[in-house]
């Protein structure tokens, strides 16, 4: 985090010494009225010493205006480098279903950018000025500088007590504020359901419950920042008295000068107005705390920039002993967990067609998601062209994949930026989109649309109906020519024709040798297998080419039914007996 503030600090730094020097110069025009100007009677040192007071504040004003600028400069530019990182993480952590939650949140950046646009900041720049401003009081008088120093200190112990007091207060609201803003991102999500159900009000509730204490958490760390506050405001006001009574004494027992008594008084205020801010501001100073330690972390996760950007692949395929568990929720902790997949071994020549297979929860989703990168297999390895899918930098990956997941939201912006992957600015030559909605058979219900592919699909895809996003996300995947494409369930939202023409698509896709991974429930697609990989509970149950008996006639597996003849196959495929030892020598 410094490098990336360090010289817009180092800037804001040398302004606020300079600012700090001329504030000095008010106390000195003050000293010299009062000790020099009335004695003398002198109208031409009053003149200077005013024209001299004069220049420094003008001079002062321009410096504190450049801090301000540096500073919200700082801010803006930081915000900008933090916006992004966190977007990355949040988008990487959610494609992994990561238990553990993003390092860091959009909130993170606002805090730090509230804190650096704001007074917070440059009361922690002023704040070290207080020990100058004691040396100063100290050439007056040693008995000022005494109670200066004394009172300084008390302050600063009633900051760090207030620290020490409400920190872990504020580490928990704060913590309970992250998991409310994604609870509240859930059941937005879920709106359709909760209002058609008539769960609104017990939604509104339950969150209302859980926002009450999240808000009286608030509430103790702002009553306890008042109170410090306000304790620290009434001692400051009270050391001016002690300081001015002490000044008056030393007055008229000869020691000091009138002038010095004000000048001392006066600069005891300014030294201890940033340490009076921080307290005050102690809520917000907490949450900076928080957020900073938050985007360090983030800032230090390894990156891609060392990975080394391979060739386009072939898209060989080849999963060496996968297996993969996530711990358990419960608990949470590492090393106790659950095993999603267990020993899956299998490889897939460059323009193949597997089919995946299974009962639900047999874990297909969970390999698709490892072959594509997304979740990382904690035995064995998953490689495409002889290279762990893991050490593929993350973008570079994604150009050489098309993948359209089993739950589909498009992202809001038109049909064509949707096809063409968000890419930003649009392709000048838009034939590639259309030829991508042609080969997945939408072109004609995409010029159907109000605004053919100049349509808004609205947030998540919602203006269009279930199977037409998935038929969008069918042109989008082998958009760009990638050399494997991964499909899980593309037909669970297709009628007929639709899935005949994905079948269609499918067919023009193989035959320009990209290689095809694709999870279904539904025979259709079995024509077009090389392979078909049967999973049960995370295992293999079967690998190997479609068994004679899954013979298809027109696009449709059917199997010789020894007493009514062909039938097709219906729901999950007929699996060979469980030879999981022989076809993969896993172990359970
Ligand atoms: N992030 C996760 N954390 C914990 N468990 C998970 C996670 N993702 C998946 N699982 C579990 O892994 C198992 C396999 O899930 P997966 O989605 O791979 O199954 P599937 O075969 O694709 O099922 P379906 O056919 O119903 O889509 C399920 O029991 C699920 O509960």
């Amino acid at each position: 985090m410094y490098r990336l503030i360090r010289s817009h600090l180092l800037i804001a730094g040398t302004l606020s010494i300079l600012s700090n020097l001329l504030l000095l110069a008010p106390t000195i025009y003050l000293l010299q009225v009062y000790d020099r100007v009335l004695p003398s009677r002198s109208m031409e040192t009053l003149l200077m010493l005013m024209a001299f007071v004069a220049i420094a504040l003008a001079t002062q004003f321009v410096v504190d205006v450049a801090r301000s600028r540096v500073l919200s400069d700082l801010a803006r530019q930081t915000g900008d480098v933090l916006d992004r990182l966190i977007l990355k993480e949040q988008i990487v952590v959610n494609a992994g279903h990561s238990l553990t939650p993003p390092v860091a949140s959009p909130s993170d950046a606002g805090t730090l950018r509230g804190f650096l646009g704001g007074s917070g900041v440059l009361a922690l720049f002023d704040s070290p000025w207080l020990i100058v401003y004691l040396i100063v009081i100290g050439m007056f008088h040693w008995l000022l500088a005494l109670i200066a120093t004394l009172s300084a200190l008390v302050l600063v112990a009633i900051a760090l007590y207030g620290d020490w007091r409400t920190k872990s207060a504020i580490e928990s609201y704060v913590c309970q504020q992250r998991a409310e803003d994604a609870r509240l991102h859930g059941y937005l999500r879920n709106a359709e359901a909760i209002t058609a159900m008539g769960m609104t009000e017990n939604v509104v509730n339950a969150w209302d419950a859980r926002k009450r204490e999240q808000m009286l958490t608030q509430q103790r760390v702002l009553d306890s920042t008042a109170l410090y506050r306000d304790t620290s405001k009434g001692f400051r006001q009270g050391v001016q008295v002690i300081m001015m009574a002490t000044g008056a004494w030393l007055v008229i027992s000869g020691h000091a000068s009138a002038g010095a008594m004000l000048a001392t008084t006066i600069l005891l205020g300014k030294a201890l107005a940033p340490i009076e801010q921080l307290i005050g501001s102690w809520k917000q100073l907490g949450e900076l705390r928080e957020a900073w330690r938050r985007l360090d972390t983030l800032l230090c996760l390894p990156g891609d920039e060392n990975k080394v950007e391979l060739p386009r692949p072939t898209g060989k395929l080849d999963i060496q002993n996968v297996s993969y568990g996530v711990p358990i929720r419960e608990s949470a902790t590492q090393g106790s967990g659950r095993v999603l997949l267990r020993g899956i071994d299998f490889s897939l020549d460059a323009g193949q067609t597997l089919i995946v297979t299974g009962p639900s929860a047999s874990g297909k989703s969970t390999l698709l998601r490892i072959v594509a990168g997304l979740l990382r297999p904690q035995a064995g390895a998953a490689r495409l062209d002889g290279a762990e899918i893991s050490h593929w930098p993350r973008n570079a990956l994604g150009r050489h994949i098309g993948y359209v997941p089993q739950d589909i939201e498009l992202m809001s912006g038109t049909i064509a930026e949707n096809i063409a992957r968000c890419e930003q600015p649009l392709p000048l030559d838009s034939s590639a989109i259309v030829e991508a909605a042609r080969r997945a058979g939408i072109h004609e219900m995409i010029l159907e649309q109000p605004r053919g592919y100049e349509t808004e699909v609205g947030a998540g895809g919602q203006f269009l109906s279930g199977g037409q996003r998935q038929r969008i996300a069918l042109a989008r995947a082998p958009f760009g020519n990638p050399a494997l494409l991964l499909l899980d369930e593309p037909n669970a939202s297709l009628d007929g024709q639709g899935e005949a023409s994905l079948v269609h698509a499918l067919q023009k896709i193989k035959s320009a040798g990209i290689t095809v991974v694709a999870v279904t429930h539904r025979p259709a697609l079995l024509a077009l297998a090389d392979q078909v990989l049967a999973l049960r509970n995370g295992q293999i149950e079967y690998f190997g080419p479609p068994a004679p008996e899954f013979a298809c006639e027109s696009g449709t597996a059917v199997r010789e039914d020894p007493q009514t003849g062909k039938q097709p196959i219906r729901g999950v495929l007929p699996v060979q007996p469980p030879t999981i030892e022989q076809l993969t020598g896993a172990t359970s």
